[in-house]
């Protein structure tokens, strides 16, 4: 892990007058039995330009999710870690424009958060001299170190479905290709749950069982997911996580267990309250998307729910140059 910074004063300027857009794409993390360790890359983006300037303003031009709520000041998450990751590399600014277009919902189990983060140090990383930037595993072990889990920052970076480990503090990442033919749904609620709240519902420890079952759908998962979207089924199921949390996402909790008595493979995604069904196939996924509208209405009164059918995302983070 990289520990060591440079004191404020060995810090050097960046050159004012760069500019650059990074894409990134939304993650579902956990899928079912995978919590804090599987993750998958949507076809959800949000948009980051940065702009290197010279008179050590902090300028916004924000658009989409939490154009009206995110702070427009240093306090903004991708302001943070643009700072962190630049002092880490030995760099300083005197002043950016920020240009954040944000499709992803926010503290809805999308990843919106690790999205940022991945955003904002992969835009640092890119705007030092390139001498001095560094691989996407120094991306992935610093923004593991900013989310505390690696589960949505590593399919952000790298695309695809990352399984991912902890060693101490030591972040690590490996990335798998998922079978074409599994089709991502997912059904966004109009309420939301923060990560810290849904957290904070787990218990301290789990029982040998609980362990044992969740290690064997977490390792047929990958089966699934890889080779055989015939398991996607009992793959999903979790141990460790779901049940403690449905209190806190009912509407989300009952639709995941018609889907699935329905024979759909539903899973909260992430910390929740979004459901991410794995259709297998274009039919199932039309017949799931039908479902959930069909649910929702008779079964969650009061709550707005955006279906979306998206793709897996093959690519991770994208950064274009400007200007250099
Ligand atoms: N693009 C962004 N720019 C600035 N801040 C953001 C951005 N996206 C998310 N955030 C911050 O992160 C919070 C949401 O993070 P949280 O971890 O609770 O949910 P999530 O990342 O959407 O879901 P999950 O981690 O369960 O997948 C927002 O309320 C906001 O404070
Ligand atoms: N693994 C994380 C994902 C959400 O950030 C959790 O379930 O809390």
């Amino acid at each position: 892990m990289e520990t060591t910074q440079p004191a404020a004063g060995e810090l050097t300027t960046l050159a004012a007058g760069q500019q650059l857009t990074v894409r990134v794409p939304g993650t579902s993390a956990n899928l079912g039995p995978g919590y804090d360790s599987l993750g998958l890359a949507l076809s959800i983006y949000d948009t980051l330009t940065v702009e290197t300037l010279d008179n050590g303003e902090l300028e916004f031009e924000l658009s989409g999710e939490g154009a009206d709520t995110l702070p427009r000041d240093a306090s903004h998450l991708v302001v943070r870690a643009i700072n962190t990751a630049l002092e880490r590399l030995g760099y300083r600014h005197n002043g950016l424009k920020i240009t954040a277009d944000n499709v992803n919902p926010h503290g809805r189990g999308l990843g919106s958060s690790a999205s940022a983060v991945v955003a904002a140090v992969t835009a640092a990383n890119a705007l030092v001299p390139e001498a001095a930037q560094r691989g996407r595993e120094w991306i992935l072990q610093l923004t593991s170190e900013m989310e505390g889990h690696p589960d949505n920052v590593a399919p952000a970076i790298f695309g695809g479905l990352a399984l991912s480990w902890q060693d101490s503090e030591q972040y690590s990442s490996a990335r798998a290709d998922v079978v074409p033919s599994v089709i991502p749904v997912v059904a966004v609620p109009d309420y939301e749950l923060s990560t810290e709240t849904a957290r904070g519902l787990l218990p301290a420890s789990v029982g040998h069982h609980a362990a044992a079952m969740n290690s064997g759908r977490a390792a047929l998962l990958i089966h699934a997911l890889t080779k055989a979207p015939e398991f996607l089924l009992p793959a999903t199921e979790d141990y460790l996580h779901q049940s403690y949390r449905a209190e806190a996402m009912q509407p989300s909790a009952k639709l995941i267990a018609a889907l699935r008595s329905a024979g759909h493979a539903a899973v909260v995604s992430g910390a929740g309250p979004t459901v991410l069904a794995l259709a297998h196939g274009e039919d199932e996924a039309a017949v799931v998307a039908s479902r959930i509208s069909a649910f929702a209405a008779d079964n969650t009164p009061g709550v707005a729910w955006r279906v979306l059918t998206l793709a897996v995302d093959v690519e991770g983070a994208r950064v274009e140059m400007h200007r250099r």
